[in-house]
């Protein structure tokens, strides 16, 4: 087996988000701290093309008997299998999930005989029911099934149940290879791999879903929430939310202030005094009346004296072609200087495609927060738009999304992604407006917030600065205590 193209395609499947690190819900109702969804690999046909080459050669090399038949356990294993079938000339066979209501009501499609052999391709194996499903329906119909080629063994007792079945199973990857891959190449760190390598060891489960030691209690120390910035940043995709992160922690901020003034003066003023308290400094370029080139070299100088980073929230909401019209031209030039932007999913991923072309100077460090939910009252996104937009934030183009605007605490699983939430005043309350205010306790511990954003609760304070200092000792303690820190 080429162990280098064996690598490749293990670093490959985590760039494409076909496994990721996080908090995720299994089957079997524990939270795992990571997870695999071979189902986007459809999308990618070079990794789908490596794959079935890797699997045929794996197959051969392993002198497994291959019998007659092939079967994908359905449905992701179901293109691999076709592929496979068509590389190595072996016929295949169609298992159906539900046997039809019609017609023939068979349970498996194709020509076979009983007593013919036929041997499974599997993606992703935990406990093995879902191999073992499908080798009871082979079986009834006569087929003999002793072993199943699978791509990815999470190492959670698949091998020992489906063992105990009559099925060996055999994987061209085991979870703990894949994490080595990756720790090898920089891409995790060693923290990482014990968090993930405690978790397996306690969720050890049986075929029909229970744990395999009496009385376990799964850990998941990859818990977004639960999670310091400093470990959340060595999983960060996106180079500008890692910075971010670091920066932080450091800094012991998770203040955003919304610099929404109107003269560019009141805004450097204002920033001047509350710079040492912030990690963010959000802006509305559009209010600003006399917003120049002079205003931004100015901002950009009080970010480095302050060390904070500068977000525009333009909350960009058209086609590719013209945001990339709006980030890069016009009156303000926001690519040239803003750090990070804030964009509406509404469009679709055209609209992170189009932000992305103009991002031609491998120097600048771009990125953008997701809207995937609103702080006002009334807002149209509901439950459906913030999945999709989650979808969108991390399945495609993750080096580019450093986080998510929203208001709940459940949406952003993925560590390495920041949770931005506006809607903070120390007194909660609602403005004149429909705006939505809860305390900064109340938004990071309760909401999941990383970063807070405060407007008005320090804009229209008497004594800025002491405010600012406030907000973010406030919001610093709640983070601490979420975590599990002492300040
Ligand atoms: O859902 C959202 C998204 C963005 N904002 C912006 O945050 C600030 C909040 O200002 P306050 O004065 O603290 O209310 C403002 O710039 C909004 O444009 C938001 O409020 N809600």
């Amino acid at each position: 087996m080429d162990q280098t193209k064996l690598k490749e395609l293990g670093l490959r499947l985590f760039e494409i988000n076909a496994f990721k690190f996080g908090d995720f819900k299994m089957k079997v109702g524990i939270n795992s701290p990571v997870y695999f969804d071979l189902r986007v690999i459809v999308s990618y046909p070079d990794v789908m093309d490596t794959l079935t080459d890797l699997l045929t050669e794996y197959i051969k090399q392993i002198k497994v008997d291959t019998g007659v038949h092939l079967c994908g356990v359905p449905y992701t294993a179901l293109p691999l299998a076709t592929l496979i079938s068509i590389k190595a000339k072996q016929p295949m066979l169609i298992r159906r999930k539900e046997a039809k209501t019609y017609g023939t009501k068979k349970l498996v499609e194709g020509k076979f005989n009983a007593g013919d052999k036929c041997l499974i391709i599997e993606d992703v194996v935990t406990s093995g029911s879902s191999i073992l499903d499908t080798v009871t329906d082979l079986r009834s119909e006569g087929l003999v099934i002793t072993d199943a080629i699978v791509v990815v063994d999470r190492e959670q007792g698949g091998a020992q149940n489906t063992e105990e079945k009559g099925v060996r199973m055999h994987s061209l990857f085991t979870l703990s290879y894949l994490l080595n891959v990756l720790l090898e190449a920089g891409r995790i760190e060693e923290k990482t791999v014990q968090a993930v390598a405690k978790y397996i060891e306690g969720a050890q489960i049986k075929s029909d879903g229970s744990f395999m030691k009496n009385g376990t209690t799964v850990v998941n120390e990859l818990s977004r929430a639960g999670m310091t910035f400093e470990a959340r940043a060595d999983l960060a995709k996106c180079p500008v939310s890692k910075e971010l992160l670091k920066l932080m922690a450091s800094k012991k901020s998770t203040l955003c202030l919304a610099a929404d003034l109107t003269k560019s003066e009141d805004i450097l003023n204002l920033v001047e005094k509350v710079g040492p308290y912030i990690c963010l400094l959000k802006t509305h370029a559009d209010i600003v009346e006399d917003f120049s080139e002079n205003f931004v070299k100015s901002l950009q100088s009080l970010a480095k004296k302050h060390n904070f980073m500068l977000m525009e929230d333009r909350k960009f909401a058209d086609i590719g072609n013209t945001v990339a019209l709006q980030y890069s031209s016009g009156p303000f030039k926001i690519s040239s200087w803003a750090d990070l932007v804030t964009v509406h999913s509404l469009p679709g991923q055209g609209v992170l495609k189009g932000l992305k072309s103009v991002l031609t100077d491998p120097i600048l460090q771009r990125g953008v927060f997701l809207l995937a939910e609103m702080s006002s009252q009334g807002n149209l996104a509901n439950a459906q738009y913030s999945a999709a937009t989650m979808k969108m934030a991390t399945e495609v183009d993750s080096d580019f999304v450093a986080g998510v605007v929203c208001q709940s605490s459940d949406l952003v699983t993925f560590p390495g992604l920041l949770q931005l939430t506006p809607g903070v005043k120390l007194e909660g309350g609602v403005d004149d407006l429909g705006q939505n205010y809860d305390s900064p306790e109340h938004v990071v511990k309760e909401k999941g917030a990383d970063i807070c954003v405060v407007g008005r609760g320090i804009l229209t304070a008497k004594n800025q600065e002491d405010t600012a200092k406030k907000y973010q000792e406030r919001l610093w303690a709640a983070y601490c205590e979420r975590v599990g820190i002492s300040e």
